[in-house]
């Protein structure tokens, strides 16, 4: 069984994709709120996913969510073979989960770290296991995306990283390996397209709609970078770049302040409906209505 700790944005993906591989699946999350989130989530993705691409596996929506558990209670991972952790971005939340991780699972439990920016050593040193402890970087929605960041902490055993590629393949995904660092290299550089973007979006230069679509239109990304910053989480943006402005110490990665005012407004993205543009309730872009 495999257990994964956080219900939102990237946890409830994972959880997907694991089912879909046919792992039985335990889903935790302190918020009975985000596991009926999560639940509904997962029905509708799956039964939505062969409309993206057909040629996708078709799955069941009953056979997904039937072998995944969700709980509330940390203490139903105690005999999980590996945990994937995918709770907020803040380091009391970290804290938190790992202790009593380290307290419920098995010795031999392998605990893999799905952050944004934290530094996968510094996680480690949360437990009494850190040769057990590896990143594995998973991106946004996690079943249409085939490649993950791998990142080993300083500790990490060569049996652990084994542990992570062979659970992934088996997920059919990839790895790409890179050092441990803050924000690794995919956020380290994103955080900064994203917050220089956000400044453009508050100093008046363009609308959210013009920034995204000279991305499209000029570099021929899929996504415009403030489109990436709502199918994230303005939450998880904004604290992604508190971690590494604090990690690195360099005034660059300063968060814009309207990351901050759209965060204390609820303006969160998909998941609230609207951020810097507007979603219908399946998530679908409204180019109607702006958000912020
Ligand atoms: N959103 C993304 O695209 C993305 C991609 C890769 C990695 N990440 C990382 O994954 C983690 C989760 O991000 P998210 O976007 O899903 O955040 P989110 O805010 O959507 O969800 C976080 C969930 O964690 C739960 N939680 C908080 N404390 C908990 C605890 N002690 N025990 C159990 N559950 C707890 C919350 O109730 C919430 O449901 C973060 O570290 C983030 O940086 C996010």
């Amino acid at each position: 069984m495999i257990g994964v700790v956080g219900a939102g944005t990237i946890g409830t993906g994972v959880a997907q994709s694991l089912s879909q591989a046919e792992h039985k699946v335990v889903l935790v999350d302190t918020s009975l709120d985000a596991l009926d989130r999560a639940r509904a989530e997962i029905g509708r993705a799956v039964r939505l996913q062969r409309l993206v691409d057909p040629a996708l596996p078709a799955y069941e929506p009953g056979e997904v969510l039937d072998r995944i558990t969700f709980t509330q209670d940390v203490a139903d991972l105690a005999t999980a073979s590996v945990v994937i952790e995918n709770v907020s971005e803040q380091w009391s939340a970290k804290q938190a989960v790992y202790r009593a991780l380290d307290r419920v699972c098995e010795p031999a439990c392998v605990f893999v770290v799905n952050t944004s920016c934290f530094p996968i050593t510094d996680v480690a040193a949360l437990t009494s296991r850190p040769a057990q402890v590896v990143g594995l970087h998973f991106m946004n929605p996690v079943p249409l995306k085939p490649v993950v960041e791998l990142i080993p902490g300083w500790h990490t055993a060569a049996a652990t990283v084994e542990a992570a590629r062979s659970l992934l393949a088996s997920m059919g995904k990839t790895a790409i390996s890179v050092k441990d660092s803050p924000g690794f290299v995919s956020n380290r550089v994103l955080m900064l397209t994203i917050n220089e973007a956000a400044f453009c979006r508050a100093e008046g230069i363009a609308s959210a709609e013009a920034i995204d679509e000279l991305f499209k239109h000029c570099f021929g990304h899929q996504m415009g970078p403030l489109e990436t910053a709502d199918l994230i989480g303005v939450d998880t943006i904004l604290h992604s770049l508190e971690v590494l402005h604090e990690r690195f110490g360099d005034s660059k990665y300063r968060p814009c302040p309207l990351l901050r005012t759209m965060v204390a407004a609820g303006l969160l993205g998909r998941k609230s409906g609207a951020g810097f543009h507007h979603y219908g309730i399946t998530g679908d872009r409204r180019p109607a209505r702006q958000g912020a």
